[in-house]
């Protein structure tokens, strides 16, 4: 059986300037440094403008906090208007980017293809994609977030070899309960986690779905991580709100301690 790091990534969507980025990364490894906490990865998503005054300061003082970018084009270069490359975000060391999260499939009309595209384009580049899947309320009313889920991921996933695969990190975001409060129950959060494990077994082998990381995301606190993280298929959390509060950001890490 593989053991899997827990993966705690904050992701800051459209919050936090590069100012107050510093003193957030700062609060964390003071808050982090007391312990060994080797056991649980984690990551900061910031914004785009923010990640050289984060990269800067993880370099400097040799922190442990990894971060990534919370987007990333399918293009390396080129008349691409507002868009951040690969080659850029591999050159300010980002281990991590998010690909299809729910806000840029729904407000900016990312499809599979382009999600796809971008997965591609984070690997050329030597950057882990966090690939965001989930269904919306309406698919989770009609019974049909598990086949929903898969498709999206399968689409996510088109094309992209095994050695490629086993390093990437899934966040099953059920996208009715980002950011309102409604958390998945952990049965729910276990049900997805646990098909795509096993999709992710059947599209390559188990070998390989056992290594992939899985995240649940949406209104993860630290009162209820620790219930999602007892799940079997839970292997880290994406985080939204709660990441934007240092102290919390921290519970939430240590949710082995509560
Ligand atoms: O979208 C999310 C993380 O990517 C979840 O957001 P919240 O934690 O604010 O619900």
């Amino acid at each position: 059986m593989t053991t899997r790091t827990p993966l705690m990534a904050g992701n800051w969507k459209m919050n936090l300037n590069h100012l107050e980025a510093i003193a957030h990364v700062q609060k964390l490894a003071f808050a982090l440094a007391d312990k060994d906490y080797d056991a649980v990865e984690v990551a900061v998503l910031p914004p785009f403008v923010d990640l050289r005054s984060v990269q800067t300061l993880v370099d400097g003082d040799k922190l442990k906090i990894k971060y990534g970018a919370q987007d990333i084009s399918a293009h390396d270069s080129g008349a691409y208007t507002g868009e951040i490359s690969g080659p850029m975000l591999s050159k300010l060391k980002c281990t991590f980017v998010a690909v299809g999260h729910s806000e840029r499939r729904q407000y900016h009309g990312e499809t599979d293809e382009i999600c796809n595209a971008k997965v591609k384009a984070a690997y050329r580049h030597g950057i882990t994609p966090i690939l965001c899947v989930g269904e919306g309320l309406d698919v989770r009313k009609a019974g049909e977030q598990v086949s929903y889920t898969l498709s999206q991921l399968d689409g996510g996933l088109e094309g992209v070899p095994a050695e490629q695969v086993e390093s990437i990190v899934i966040a099953y975001e059920p996208v009715w309960a980002i950011g309102t409060g409604e958390v998945a129950t952990p049965d729910d959060a276990q049900e997805v986690c646990g098909a795509i494990r096993g999709r992710l077994a059947e599209l390559y082998s188990q070998e390989l779905a056992d290594k992939v990381r899985i995240q649940y995301g949406g209104s993860v606190k630290s009162g209820n991580i620790a219930a999602i993280m007892a799940q079997p298929d839970v292997d880290g959390a994406l985080i939204g709100g709660a990441a934007l509060d240092a102290e919390e950001f921290v519970k939430i890490v240590r949710f082995r301690d509560q």
